[in-house]
């Protein structure tokens, strides 16, 4: 019989499709691994910015969570945006008993600037969550905040990575390069070992959601059962090319393509 993978987003919501859930289940799609999600925050968010965010209770989290895993067991599982420190303490809980590869995205700000987690949550995320991580993806503003460092050079991005690891528990992290602008090099530290990341740099301004695409590909990955470096090796490649085959869709910072992997040697637009 052909085996399944499975794999759960717990985050928030995005209705234009770019960011959050949506984008981990299309990435999921993508990858052939069945997609489930629990929404921990609903969003009115589009390409311009946020304009309205209601947060589901504990007990409507709680009851998402024990639907989905008393029926179908995730082969590894997700954490995007989550609010608050109550959220973060009951899903360390969950991601520590389901004892499957476990990715913690530590969303803070969205591109737009609006600010998905609450000012005080960012020291419980060290403290709950991260511990049980299997792999950590901040971008640089988020590894500065979680380390305390000043992220200006690859070699700053390699402290921090460790930092992540050998301070706060997690197994792996990977700092992203986004932010730095002169390259898009992320650096991954893992089984005691840095590794580089090289990709071409795109000039675009649609990079709405590269943060979960990224995160969910990996998740994908370590799904199926691939090693953290394969896994973060691949969703390197997937997000490279959501970003390089644009869409250029929306007013504002547009979304990624999820399948442009699949046109990978076609012309771009
Ligand atoms: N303009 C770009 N061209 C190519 N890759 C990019 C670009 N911007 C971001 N990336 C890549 O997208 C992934 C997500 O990074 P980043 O944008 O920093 O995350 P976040 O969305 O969490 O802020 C990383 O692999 C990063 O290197
Ligand atoms: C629900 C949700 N989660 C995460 C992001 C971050 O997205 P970005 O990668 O653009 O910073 C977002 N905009 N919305």
């Amino acid at each position: 019989m052909m085996t399944i993978h499975t794999a759960l987003t717990i985050a928030g919501t995005d209705p234009t499709g770019g960011a959050g859930i949506q984008a981990d289940l299309k990435t999921f799609q993508e990858r052939e691994v069945f997609g489930m999600s629990v929404i921990t925050s609903v969003l009115a968010q589009n390409t311009t910015g946020v304009k309205k965010i209601e947060h589901m209770s504990l007990e409507l989290i709680e009851a998402q969570l024990q639907a989905v895993i008393t029926d179908i067991s995730p082969s590894a599982v997700k954490t995007g945006m989550i609010a608050t420190p109550a959220m973060m303490e009951l899903l360390a809980d969950y991601v520590k008993d389901l004892n499957v590869p476990y990715i913690c995205d530590p969303v803070m700000i969205a591109k737009s600037g609006d600010p998905l987690m609450d000012e005080h949550s960012r020291q419980s995320m060290q403290r709950t969550l991260i511990p049980h991580a299997t792999i950590v993806t901040p971008n640089i503003p988020e590894a500065q905040d979680l380390t305390g460092l000043t992220i200006q050079s690859i070699a700053d991005m390699e402290r921090a990575a460790k930092m992540i690891v050998t301070e706060f528990g997690a197994k792996a992290a990977v700092v992203k390069a986004g932010y730095l602008h002169e390259h898009s090099t992320d650096v991954l530290y893992a089984n005691n070992q840095i590794t580089h990341l090289h990709a071409q740099r795109t000039n675009t301004i649609h990079l709405h959601g590269t943060g979960c695409t990224f995160s969910a590909a990996i998740t994908a990955e370590l799904a199926k059962g691939y090693s953290l470096e394969q896994a973060v090796s691949t969703g390197k490649s997937f997000i490279s090319d959501a970003i390089s085959y644009t869409l250029e869709l929306g007013k504002g910072n547009g979304p990624t393509n999820h399948w442009g992997y699949r046109l990978k040697g076609l012309p771009k637009s």
